[in-house]
């Protein structure tokens, strides 16, 4: 491996701002047409190339194949032999929030259960903060995430709870991505707390009609709810199912927080309901795991091992799933509660050494199925967007096999 270096194409016949991406040791393109090169199931998977190159132009994917048999361009960049992977897609995040809750996740390590009840704690924060101080904030975080290679993200509300604060949050939230979520159904308020029932017609009400009225899909294009069995901080199944059908009957997909804090009907409710995604999934009975496999094509699971990390909680069955042909994704869940990181190399790094993925497979959920879950393709082909990330290293291996250095970033695709 070599420095990285950007160079004039040598004989500069075109002029048309193509850029010649060269020294990729390895390719993942996620594209199944690259597959039959191949007898092992990882390479197979990510429809590996090795010795390859890209041409983007525009940021347009033009040409993707043999370094060898690369076309000429306006610009070079020679990776020197570093490994090349589709960005990172964290389709589960909840970066529209301020104050700190360090001391609970403090608390937890010596013990204390998570319960949801620290949820309180920053939707007092997020409201008390002026709307510039929550878009740096986001600002802030987007960045940190690019810096480790992920350049498309999901994110949620879910600390305002009032109609004013949650079209604020998805207002901030759409400035930096168009998938957003409306998860006004995160807990019940403190000022609910007598009234959950008010607190159920508020959000599938005046609140729901709000951000539809506001734009419709264009300002949420989910909804989302936190679903647990019991009706304490979060919602319970027959809460979940009137607040799901209204969502759904305003016109918006729908996404669930399912059986994370213990078995639950949110995975079955996600798959009956036809969500894009139920998210956790870390308590799972036999049938929860035939709903998820029998949802495939339709709803994917979203596992969020980083979470598991920061509540001390068990690991979700994360390879009965697979096995199961399930379709199965990664995100981060960044959020100050349950998971105030937004690294997905460290959330592969979890999932292959605590949930026994193979590295490929967790690449693929990290990219592919994530995207997937968000209507979006992310293979590396002709006509997809350039959303690359370069990893230091020779091969997407090094992701989990380097667990926690920081050699992975979105690849900036700028004129030089
Ligand atoms: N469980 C629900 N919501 C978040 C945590 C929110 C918080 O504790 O602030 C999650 O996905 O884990
Ligand atoms: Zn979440």
């Amino acid at each position: 491996m070599t420095s990285p270096t950007a160079t004039p194409g040598r004989s500069r016949r075109r002029h048309d701002g193509s850029l010649l991406i060269t020294g990729i040791s390895e390719l993942t393109t996620n594209d199944p047409v690259r597959s039959h090169a191949h007898r092992e199931a990882g390479d197979r998977l990510l429809g590996i190339v090795r010795d390859a190159a890209v041409v983007v132009t525009d940021g347009t994917i033009e040409w993707v194949g043999a370094a060898a048999e690369a076309p000429d361009a306006d610009r070079v960049l020679d990776l020197g032999g570093r490994a090349v992977i589709p960005g990172f897609v964290d389709s589960h995040t909840h970066l529209v929030f301020a104050g700190d809750r360090s001391a609970e996740f403090a608390a937890r390590m010596t013990g204390t259960p998570y319960d949801g009840g620290g949820i309180a704690v920053s939707v007092a924060a997020t409201r008390a903060a002026s709307d510039d101080e929550l878009r740096a904030l986001v600002a802030g975080r987007i960045a940190e995430m690019r810096a480790l290679g992920t350049t498309t993200v999901e994110i949620k509300t879910g600390y305002g709870l009032t109609v004013e604060d949650e079209l604020r949050a998805l207002r901030i939230a759409r400035e930096f991505t168009p998938h957003t979520t409306f998860l006004g159904a995160h807990v019940v308020p403190p000022e609910y707390a007598a009234d959950r029932a008010g607190y159920v017609d508020l959000v599938t009400g005046p609140m729901l009609d709000a951000v539809v009225a506001g734009g419709g899909a264009d300002l949420a294009a989910y909804l989302d709810v936190f679903c647990e069995p019991h009706s304490g901080h979060a919602f319970d199944g027959d809460e979940a199912r009137a607040i799901l059908e209204a969502g759904r009957r305003a016109g918006l997909q729908l996404r669930v927080h399912g059986n994370q804090l213990g078995p639950g009907p949110g995975v079955r409710l996600a798959c009956e309901l036809g969500a894009a995604s139920v998210d956790h999934c870390t308590f799972l009975l036999d049938a929860d795991v035939e709903a998820l496999a029998a949802a495939r094509g339709t709803t994917v699971a979203t596992l969020l091992p980083g979470v598991e990390f920061s509540t001390r909680s068990p690991y979700p069955h994360a390879r009965q799933l697979i096995d199961a042909g399930v379709d199965v994704a990664l995100a981060s869940d960044c959020n100050p509660g349950t998971c105030y990181s937004s690294s997905m190399p460290f959330v592969i790094a979890l999932a292959v050494g605590e949930m026994h993925l193979t590295p490929a497979e967790a690449l693929h959920a990290a990219t592919a199925v994530a995207a997937r879950s968000l209507g979006l393709d992310r293979r590396v082909a002709p006509g997809r967007p350039a959303e690359l990330a370069v990893i230091d290293g020779p091969s997407h291996l090094h992701l989990s096999y380097r667990a926690g250095m920081p050699i992975v970033r979105a690849l900036d695709l700028g004129a030089p």
